[in-house]
């Protein structure tokens, strides 16, 4: 299949695991040309079998206009600057949990005279904030980018045409862009992905002795709390060892509210005691409250069904109709155009009891219901 886009292949993948492949995959369903690399020859073929792309065999070669390095963040500096020398007009662009720790090593580079200033501003960092708890190519989801957050961090001296291509994969991919500096990027992160990942292991890890009577009783609660605990711990001690800094800011303001809570709940029936919980729980409430969600838009007290649509006449009737002899009701709508696409996204806003059969009765129908 082929359409519409603004990538300009061939798109050479380097690092071929959950992020890599889903990317290859995305960019490939558009029609776009797509090269893989990986030093694991399995990660590499699992990836061309899914459809991500086709193998770079060892000595072949490629003009890549684009590299997209997908590797664990500890290798990703290394990979960009070889990336860097060896194709002299690609862009590339790392795709890295981290940013601040990667730009400092390649800055590091060009002091030493390892790297020139004109390869670095042919770089641009990226992130997208879209994954999953599992890792490698057999859990690649093409879709896996659409209506998420794709974060730009462009550094001083990013040439133009970097920026641009850095932006395109992520509108072509379907996702939202957000330009940070890195610095930005890494408080942000610290905060929304890489704090609750930490809050999840350690809750998960209070379960390791727990009775199996206890553990009957687990509910989606836990299941909620708990999701990425299952992450992949080789991935994640790079991420938060090279995020350290901003990490341990948002833990040390845990470590009072944990002190606290402990010094209420030790003496539950002290005077002003339970207005201290109260508080714990209504202070809960507003953080939660200011989620927002996809696509920034503000929090939802409705579920939203996401359907990709074709940006021509009659497509949205069509869906409406489709919607009403499903016999669910529309609470709101909210229609969507990326930039220079050629489809549209259609927010169907429904009583959160409803959207699940309503994916269904739509999925089964053929429509492109975003899971
Ligand atoms: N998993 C997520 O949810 C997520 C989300 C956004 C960004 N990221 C970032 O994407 C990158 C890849 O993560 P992933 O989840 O796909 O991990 P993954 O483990 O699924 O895949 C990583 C791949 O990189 C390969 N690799 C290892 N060393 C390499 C090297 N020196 N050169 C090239 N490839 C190498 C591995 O063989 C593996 O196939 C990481 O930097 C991660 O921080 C991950
Ligand atoms: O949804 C998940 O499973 C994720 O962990 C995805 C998540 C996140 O924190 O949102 C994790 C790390 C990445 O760098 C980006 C996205």
């Amino acid at each position: 299949m082929s359409a519409a886009h603004h990538v300009t292949g061939p798109v050479l993948v380097i690092g071929t695991g959950l992020l890599g492949a889903s990317l290859g995959l995305g960019l490939s369903r558009l029609g776009v040309e797509v090269w893989l690399s990986d030093p694991s020859p399995t990660a590499a073929r699992v990836a061309q079998d899914i459809g991500a792309g086709t193998v770079l065999q060892q000595g072949e070669e490629t003009v890549p206009r684009l590299v997209v390095v997908a590797a664990p963040p500890d290798v990703t500096a290394d990979v960009v600057a070889d990336a860097l020398t060896h194709y002299d007009d690609a862009i590339v662009l790392d795709i890295a949990s981290v940013k601040g720790s990667i730009l400092r090593q390649l800055r590091l580079r060009c002091d030493r005279g390892e790297l020139s200033e004109q390869q670095l501003s042919r770089y641009v960092g990226a992130h997208p904030m879209a994954g999953r708890e599992k890792s490698g190519p057999a859990a690649a989801r093409g879709e896996l980018f659409t209506a998420m957050p794709w974060v730009v961090c462009a550094h001083a001296t990013s040439s133009a045409r970097a920026v641009r291509a850095a932006t395109d994969v992520g509108i072509d991919l379907g996702a939202t862009i957000v330009r940070l500096s890195a610095e930005e990027h890494d408080a942000a992160v610290a905060l929304v992905s890489h704090f609750p990942q930490v809050a999840s292991s350690l809750l998960a890890s209070r379960l390791m002795n727990a009775p199996g009577h206890a553990l009957a009783l687990a509910g989606n609660g836990l299941r909620d709390t708990t999701r990425i605990a299952a992450s992949d711990p080789k991935l994640w001690i790079q991420i938060l060892s090279h995020n350290s800094g901003e990490l341990v800011k948002i833990l040390y303001g845990l470590r009072e509210d944990l002190n606290r809570l402990i010094g209420t709940l030790e003496d539950p029936h002290a005077e002003g005691a339970l207005l201290d919980l109260a508080e714990l729980m209504s202070e809960g409430n507003a953080g939660h409250a200011r989620i927002p969600g996809k696509h920034g838009a503000p929090p939802q007290a409705f579920s939203v069904v996401t359907v990709i649509v074709d940006d021509r006449p009659g497509q949205i009737a069509e869906l409406l109709t489709a919607v009403g002899s499903a016999g669910v009701n529309i609470e709101d709508l909210r229609m969507e155009h990326s930039s220079g696409h050629d489809v549209g996204m259609v927010e169907i806003s429904v009583l959160p009891g409803r959207s699940a059969e309503l994916m269904e009765f739509l999925t089964e129908r053929e429509w492109k219901v975003v899971q």
